[in-house]
């Protein structure tokens, strides 16, 4: 392997409790709100196609019209607590907030910049608010900072002259002032959310970024930082020259989930997921596929049956309002969570045989393993397979009556359980107590 300064510092997952916590927690809520919630995928009437925080990169929208947007950002229906109480309710237990996104708009009054809520109508901090009510609730917050800003003068894609590196080093002072700021201002926060570190110009700043990272590990012990942030000596990200995973966890499943347990690395990782197929800000016409409560239970069970954390997205709009759909899929996702929370949190991956009726998750201090059922097989036998040495010495259903279930052996380690429903509702969750063989 190379020799690297700034590479992976450790090997293997971090063992700390702050970690485990953060491994814990099964489900979380991302939020994308700013600017961009204003004028949600349209301008001048015309339909923008693309990522709704994305539409300053659209020609439809003159690069001096998004700017001014923030004399128009007066979000007077914007309630955190509301928000904190629907995110309880839904079962999330951590929240990620967009502090800054790529436009480089600050939702916390930043001393650094008059690119911020204070110089809106708004007037007022909105992570503060934010940050008080989810803690009020017991959901750990997390803050999104992206590097790159298109608003800040000193920053580049990449460094091609003189002056290109002379304005850079103003831009990571700039990076630095309020990452420093940010921790200083909301210390209850437990982790910060990296993204817009793609630039070839950040690629080149190994040493900045490694230093920088440990600065605010100083400020906050046990911080969690993921493996978007820091480039390695040779540019690489989330996994350096050497294979091995920078950060406390693997930050490379956006919008997409790791099919088996192999492509996760065994690593730490979380996936964060729209809604529609690719809006995090708010647009106020969503085309093409708006994924359902099943779809996203599905991905959250699978998401925590391979060892990661499931985050869902919610695009606030321009008045501050969480709109009706995400409304009303928090709900269908709470109403399953309540039930099934157990096979959620604290629960991780499992060894044994992936079945085609759903997932098992495996309850990390208790060991208790639960099967979640998404497809009932027509003669509603349910196949458990188990590693040798494995004892099933109880297994029932989680809710309802509680129903025993007698494994019929067909072969060694190998069982039918048979489902009495002719027909699931909603995915249903049978526990496994087992033990092994001495
Ligand atoms: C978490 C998500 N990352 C951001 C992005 C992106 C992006 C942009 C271009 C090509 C590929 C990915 C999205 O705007 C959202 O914040």
């Amino acid at each position: 392997s190379m020799t690297l300064e700034h590479g992976a510092h450790r090997i293997g997952k971090r063992i700390d409790s702050k970690m485990s916590r953060w491994r814990n927690y099964g489900f979380g809520q991302f939020i994308h709100w700013g600017l961009y919630a204003i004028p949600g995928g349209h301008w001048n009437g015309e339909y923008y196609g693309g990522a709704a925080e994305w539409i300053r990169s659209w020609k439809g929208m003159p690069n001096e019209d998004y700017d001014n947007l923030y004399t128009e950002f007066d979000p007077v229906d914007f309630d955190p607590k509301a928000w904190a109480e629907q995110a309880k309710d839904m079962g999330a237990r951590y929240m990620i907030i967009t502090t800054k996104h790529h436009d480089g708009f600050c939702l916390w009054p930043s001393e650094f910049t008059d690119y911020d809520v204070t110089n809106a109508p708004y007037g007022q901090d909105i992570i503060g608010p934010l940050v008080e009510a989810y803690d009020a609730e017991g959901i750990d917050v997390y803050l999104y900072f992206s590097v790159m800003d298109w608003n800040h003068p000193g920053y580049r894609s990449k460094l091609e002259t003189a002056e290109d590196r002379e304005a850079y080093e103003g831009f990571k002072e700039f990076t630095r002032n309020q990452l420093l700021e940010l921790l200083e201002r909301y210390p209850s926060t437990k982790g910060l959310w990296f993204d817009g570190t793609w630039d070839a110009a950040w690629k080149e700043q190994a040493e900045f970024a490694d230093n920088l990272a440990m600065e605010m590990r100083e400020m906050i012990p046990g911080l969690i930082i993921g493996s978007r942030f820091r480039p390695d000596d040779y540019g690489n990200r989330h996994f350096d020259s050497n294979g091995d995973l920078m950060g406390d966890y693997e930050q490379g499943w956006e919008r997409k989930l790791p099919d088996t347990y192999e492509d996760t690395k065994g690593n730490d990782w979380d996936c964060v997921m729209t809604v529609p197929e690719n809006q995090w800000g708010y647009h106020s016409d969503w085309r093409g596929h708006v994924k359902t409560s099943y779809e996203l239970i599905e991905m959250l069970v699978k998401s925590v049956s391979l060892d990661g954390n499931f985050v869902m997205n919610f695009g606030p709009n321009g008045q501050g309002e969480i709109r009706k759909e995400e409304r009303q899929l928090a709900k269908e996702i709470g109403e399953w969570m309540h039930k099934n929370q157990k096979a959620i949190y604290d629960c991780g991956y499992i060894d044994w045989e992936k079945q085609d009726w759903g997932y098992y998750t495996r309850n990390r201090e208790s060991g208790e393993v639960y099967m979640i059922v998404f497809n009932k097989p027509i003669n509603g036998a349910l196949r458990i397979k188990t590693p040798a040495k494995i004892n099933l010495d109880k297994i029932f259903d989680l809710n309802g009556p509680q129903k025993t279930y007698r494994p019929e052996e067909i072969h060694r380690n190998e069982y039918f359980i048979h489902l009495d429903e002719a027909l699931l509702e909603t995915p249903k969750v049978i526990v496994i107590q087992y033990s092994e063989a001495t």
